[in-house]
């Protein structure tokens, strides 16, 4: 029998502070009176009272509102007496998402390795810090990379187990979907290549969008039941990562795809739920497959639309996520109770969605984030008391085991049995051993690497290959090296080895070090420090440049990843500097150049790179128009975007910061590398009968020891500061979306559409060869397309109070701007760019 063991929850609770600094009155970062509010975090309970008895008693109903595990609150002279519940943990300030990453995420972690499904889910009301807790600060907030969230923390972990538990067959994969207004949306929809796989056929458009014959290109997704292995997500796009850069990389991308909309109480309120998964398959030698995954779900905040002021299009998706928060309060009270056999998982498709992890076979934890503060307290209680009742939802964990993996038949695997034995008895018959013929473990790689090296290092080097796998295995790590080493073998750069631990001084081995090629990226000498979060060659790069800048020569994007903030021209503002040529090699050898006049590029052009002139005739704007718009943006920025315009303003100077920290660091590392060698020399000198140091200088083995142990610990530093500086790229990122997405809100509200106004021109295609000047700093901006879910700051906080003419322009523009997203994405997909 199945053992159940029912949903954990703990409580978070964010500093009271609007600022999410810790109060200086208090040392626990909670501004409330005992009387109101009193933690005990030995037992886990938190003791609560409301000042609003009206408000706090208005919805109690024996049973439903006052769950068991609770004590009562009664009415006691006009003023509530106080309620006690006890969880799993009690969390207050100042816990850090790392410590709570190693409570809460290890363990899921480790289950999820083991075979077992696992959910992690944040609930509470907005602003409380579920993306906080699950994503991290928002860009450009000042949060800091030692905040990040627990997904980002996730993907690290996950392969920092599969290393430890030596665990090399495991395939790993991620998707991330959004539950938007009852819609579900592929995050990661345009990320995936050759190595993504969809969940049950390629279908990845819905039925919907396909006979409206519009709209193709919008990566929605279908909920279908499936008998063997319940819910399902057809159509979702599940990519393979290899390590935790790739994983990383493609949770930036999704997260970048969020919508976000601004509103009273939160200034990067999610207005969706977000399930990032990670899937895990172990195929076994006797056909067995293990699958599992780990679900970090972020759900949308319940709100108030009295508190948040919420208006036309944000009112409407606030209704969409109370209601869906309101069917989950269901599905969780009929879990709870005994006495129902029916749960109402379907009534939405969050609900759905989640019906492994609420009463199915996962081991699932709540994290219930509540904002203790005086104006959100009746807030805080209707959070605790479904978190009381989550406690009660029973789950059976049971390992995912099926052995018809497709090759699963009896005949097959006896097939497969023989075919291998035949192999190894060839292997053995012509004296070759430990041949690769599958997914090779992390030991396999190493070889591999070495190998590898071994080969570049020496010109006479023949590369011995195995096996066919062995062979792509050799390819794909070798196109790994010069996709990081920016393809410059041979160049200025050149393919350097990762010192190992041993050479690091980390063993006793005391063979010479290799030049610093701590990464070759930031390889020593020459130093190249790593300029784009996403490397300017992988996969998931140019998918999100072909999404946001359309068919764009991505190979022109600049050093950071990132350009001059001039906003997205195809919206209503060009570029002012340079011209830029895109040169294309034409068939007789010259370079063909400058369509930027409008002229259609020869046929020979187009098949040259159709990338590049995958859209339609373009017509460019020209003078004054360009400076006008330029005014228009720089104007935005000190006026309506001013907070954005700060906000990256600040992510440019962290990312600078960090890039200084990477220099010193590398000419700290190169410094003890060099000081290594001479004292290796200067040792083998001695030992070979040299002239002997002098005695009053200190002994050369205990220096060595000394540089050594600097070396080691400046790598660490290194290491750490290479991925503090990725995520600030991408949060510098975020912020230049998040400024360009309400410039071409701002800019279409200011001016109505005119056709012969050079900012409300409806021609908003643009010259496939324009250019984004760089800005003092070096950083320029993406051509970033337009968000079919953004809102201009100004919009969100004058709309409440608009007119209704304002607000229909709003909501005009919100509807233009989705199908502007729809018709560059049928554009890609003509194009065949769609497919990476
Ligand atoms: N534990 C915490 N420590 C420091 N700051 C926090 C913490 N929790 C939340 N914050 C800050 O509070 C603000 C709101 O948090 P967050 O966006 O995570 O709320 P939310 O619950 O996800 O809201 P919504 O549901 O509207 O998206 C953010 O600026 C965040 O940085």
């Amino acid at each position: 029998m199945v053992a159940s063991s029912r949903i954990k929850v703990f409580v978070r609770l964010r500093p009271t502070n609007e600022d999410g600094k810790s109060s200086k009155n208090n040392t626990e970062g909670i501004d409330l009176p005992p009387n109101l509010l009193s933690l005990d975090t030995v037992s886990n309970t938190i003791t609560i009272s409301s000042p609003h008895p009206l408000r706090n008693t208005g919805r109690i109903s024996p049973g439903l509102d006052q769950p068991a595990g609770s004590t009562n609150s009664t009415l006691n002279g006009g003023t509530l007496s106080p309620t006690t519940f006890q969880f799993d943990r009690l969390l207050p300030p100042p816990t850090t998402n790392s410590s709570l990453f190693q409570l809460s995420c290890v363990p899921l972690i480790r289950s999820a390795l083991a075979g077992y499904n696992a959910t992690l889910l944040t609930y509470g009301q907005t602003g409380a810090g579920k993306t906080f807790t699950t994503f991290g600060p928002p860009a450009g907030s000042g949060g800091s990379y030692k905040d990040r969230g627990l997904c980002a923390r996730a993907v690290a972990g996950i392969f920092d187990e599969l290393k430890k538990q030596d665990k090399g067959g495991i395939e790993v994969r991620v998707s991330c979907i959004e539950i938007y207004n009852e819609s579900l949306f592929d995050l990661l929809g345009f990320a995936g290549g050759e190595d993504s796989q969809r969940e049950v056929d390629d279908r990845k458009y819905s039925k919907a969008n396909r006979e409206a014959g519009a709209g193709t290109a919008v990566p929605t997704l279908a909920l279908f039941e499936s008998a063997s292995s319940g819910p399902q997500v057809r159509g979702l796009r599940m990519v393979l990562v290899q390590n935790s850069e790739e994983g990383l990389n493609l949770l930036f991308e999704s997260q970048m795809n969020r919508a976000i909309a601004e509103h009273q109480l939160n200034d990067a309120s999610s207005r969706s739920h977000c399930i990032f998964t990670f899937h895990f398959v172990v195929r076994s030698e006797g056909g067995k497959v293990i699958s599992s995954k780990l679900n970090i779900v972020d759900l949308a905040g319940s709100e108030r639309l009295v508190k948040t002021e919420a208006a036309g299009q944000v009112q409407r998706e606030s209704n969409y996520i109370n209601k869906s928060l309101s069917f989950l309060e269901q599905v969780v009270i009929a879990l709870a109770s005994k006495s129902r056999d029916h749960i109402p998982y379907r009534q939405s498709k969050l609900t759905h969605v989640l019906k492994d992890s609420l009463g199915g076979n996962c081991n699932t934890l709540m994290i219930a984030c509540v904002w203790p503060h005086l104006n959100h307290l009746d807030q805080t209680i209707s959070t605790l008391k479904f978190a009381t009742r989550m406690q009660m939802v029973k789950n059976k964990p049971t390992v995912n085991e099926s052995s018809k993996s497709g090759v699963g038949s009896a005949k097959l695997l006896r097939q497969i049995k023989q075919l291998k034995e035949e192999l190894a008895f060839h292997d053995i018959v012509s004296g070759r051993v430990a041949v690769m013929y599958e997914q090779p473990t992390p030991r396999d790689m190493q070889k591999v690497k070495d190998q590898i090296f071994a080969y570049i290092e020496d010109e006479g080097a023949e590369m011995e290959v195995q096996s066919l796998t062995h062979t792509r295995v050799i390819m794909a790590e070798m196109r790994r090296m010069i996709i990081e080493g920016k393809g410059e073998v041979g160049g200025g750069t050149t393919i350097m080895r990762t010192p190992r631990r041993e050479e690091a001084g980390a063993g006793e081995g005391d063979g010479p070090l290799e030049p610093v090629g701590i990464n070759p990226l930031f390889s020593g000498g020459n130093l190249a420090v790593e300029e784009t979060m996403l490397s300017p060659t992988s996969d998931a790069y140019i998918a999100r440049k072909k999404q946001i800048r359309g068919s764009e020569d991505v190979e022109a994007v600049g050093d950071e990843g990132v350009r001059e903030m001039t906003p997205r021209s195809n919206m209503s503002v060009s570029p002012v500097k340079k011209r830029p040529e895109m040169k294309t090699r034409s068939p007789a050898g010259k370079d063909s150049n400058d369509y930027s006049t409008g002229q259609t590029p020869p046929p020979n052009v187009r098949s040259a790179s159709p990338a590049q002139f995958a859209t339609p005739p373009i017509k460019p704007y020209v003078g004054s128009d360009v400076v006008e718009k330029k005014a228009e943006f720089e104007s935005f920025k000190l006026g309506a975007g001013k907070a954005r315009s700060d906000a990256l303003n600040r992510a440019k100077a962290q990312v600078k910061g960090k890039k200084r920290n990477i220099k010193e660091l590398t000419n700290e590392i190169n410094y003890n590398k060099d000081r290594i060698d001479f004292l290796m020399a200067q040792l083998r000198g001695t030992e070979s009968g040299g002239s002997p140091t002098s005695p009053r200088a200190e002994d050369p083995t205990k220096q060595l020891k000394a540089a050594k142990k600097a070396y080691r610990v400046k790598m660490e530093e290194l290491n750490e500061c290479k991925s503090e500086y990725k995520f600030l790229l991408h949060q510098k990122e975020q912020c230049v979306q998040s400024l360009v997405t309400a410039f071409d809100s701002w800019i279409k509200m200011k001016v109505p559409e005119e056709e012969d106004s050079p900012v409300g021109r409806k021609d908003r295609t643009r010259a496939p060869d324009e250019d984004y000047g760089d800005d003092d700093d070096g950083t320029a901006s993406p051509n970033l397309q337009p968000q079919a879910r953004d809102y201009g700051d100004e919009f969100y906080s004058e709309s409440p109070r608009a007119g209704r003419k304002e607000q229909e322009e709003y909501n005009k523009a919100q509807i233009q701007a989705k199908e502007r997203v729809t018709e560059r994405n049928a554009t890609l997909k003509k194009s065949g760019e769609w497919k990476l």
